[in-house]
């Protein structure tokens, strides 16, 4: 797929501003605070309707104005797309594709798939469980939309079992209701967890190819996700493998273990919102494992799997957002990451200063400049 036109008004700190991609790669050099990140930002919206900065539409809006809107042109194998979000800093957003208002955003997700990598995520290995299970959901939006319903009934239940909890028995929470929230945070749960572990399933063999072969070594990558609840027997299988029914008995299970302290402390203790996902180079934890050289090839190693994974479910390359990051990576990881999207992968990538790029990269690229929320040809 490649993204043709982008359009920004009123967005973050574009007044109005029109982009016409017209290279495999973009560059976008600018110094800090200028519009680059926001300029990627608008493309992450348009794929899955999410910022991974802010969760509120008002702060997506330039500063005292109402509405913002992001416009782009997408070309698909199946023919070209105009797509349309309308923020508000009051009130709901609204999508269109091809000038037709989409009622269920789900519809509105997947049509312009993108791999994002940014400077942040080369903490996923070592930062918190939250940014493994984030960069997983993200992943599994953009290969299943259906998942993003599927999660927000799953945090629907849990909030509603969280307030009962902390309402307590005392406020009359009785144990009949809470069951009913076990039992749909049971199902809800499952579904969430099996869906997890099929996608871990299909990208570790990808992201080991690819550990291998940047780190050029014969290490192994393990990547196993990990739930806070016990298997439904002693029999050694995936999580994706176990029939529904039997995930959510081990959730059951789990929960009236933990019943006394959930009550104490007015949480919902077992559940997906607590998972991890575990990544393990020869049998030894990655995240106590080597330099921080070391977890960035794995990181990056993640990040092509997931090129890979999208471009086979979906059937063409998404486009590839590097986010501040190459001059992060040393040169080795620079051309092993470059030489994979080749030309293949529409990539957009920011930086301050063009100092670290491959000449031959330069030759190749538009590149453009962003200053105070304009952009303009770099020559
Ligand atoms: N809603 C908004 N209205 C107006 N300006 C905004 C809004 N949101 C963000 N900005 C401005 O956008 C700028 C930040 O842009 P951005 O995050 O794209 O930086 P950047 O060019 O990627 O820089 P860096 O290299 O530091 O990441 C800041 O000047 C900020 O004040």
């Amino acid at each position: 797929m490649y993204l043709k036109t982008l359009h920004l008004r009123q967005f973050r700190n574009y007044e109005a501003q029109d982009v016409a991609f017209d290279a495999p790669k973009t560059i976008l050099v600018g110094n800090n605070a200028q519009g680059k990140s926001n300029l990627l930002e608008a493309v992450e919206l348009l794929s899955t309707l999410k910022s991974h900065r802010v969760n509120r539409d008002r702060d997506l809006v330039l500063d005292n104005h109402a509405i913002a809107q992001i416009t782009a042109t997408l070309e698909r194998d199946s023919g070209t797309l105009d797509l349309a979000l309308t923020l508000r800093s009051q009130g709901r957003r609204t999508v269109a594709i091809n000038g037709q208002s989409v009622k269920r955003h789900l519809d509105f997700l997947s049509i312009l798939n993108v791999v994002q990598f940014s400077s942040l995520d080369l903490d996923l290995v070592r930062g918190s469980p939250a940014e493994r299970r984030h960069w997983l959901d993200r992943l599994l939006i953009q290969l299943e939309p259906v998942y993003a319903y599927m999660l927000d009934q799953y945090n629907r239940v849990l909030r509603q079992r969280n307030a009962l909890l902390k309402r307590g028995p005392m406020a009359g929470t009785t144990p009949e209701e809470l069951a009913v929230w076990d039992a749909q945070l049971a199902v809800a749960g499952a579904r969430v967890l099996r869906r997890r572990d099929r996608v871990i399933e299909r990208l570790e063999p990808l992201a080991r190819m690819w550990h291998q072969s940047i780190s050029g070594s014969r290490e192994t990558l393990n990547i196993t996700y990990q739930p806070n609840i016990e298997p439904p027997s002693k029999q050694q299988q995936r999580w994706s493998r176990w029939p529904p029914e039997q995930v959510q008995q081990a959730f059951l299970t789990k929960i009236s273990t933990r019943a006394i302290a959930e009550r104490s402390q007015g949480l919902t203790l077992v559940g997906p919102h607590r998972d991890d996902v575990i990544f393990t180079i020869n049998q030894t934890p990655a995240r106590q494992y080597g330099s921080s050289g070391q977890q960035r090839t794995l990181v990056l190693a993640l990040k092509l799997a997931e090129l890979q994974l999208i471009e086979s479910v979906i059937g063409e390359p998404p486009l590839l957002l590097l986010d501040d990051v190459l001059a992060e990576l040393d040169p080795h990881r620079q051309n092993q990451l470059l030489q994979a999207i080749s030309e293949r992968f529409q990539t957009l990538i920011t930086t301050t200063h063009l100092g670290a790029f491959d000449h031959q990269w330069l030759q190749q690229s538009q590149i453009l400049m962003v200053e105070q929320g304009k952009i303009t040809d770099f020559f």
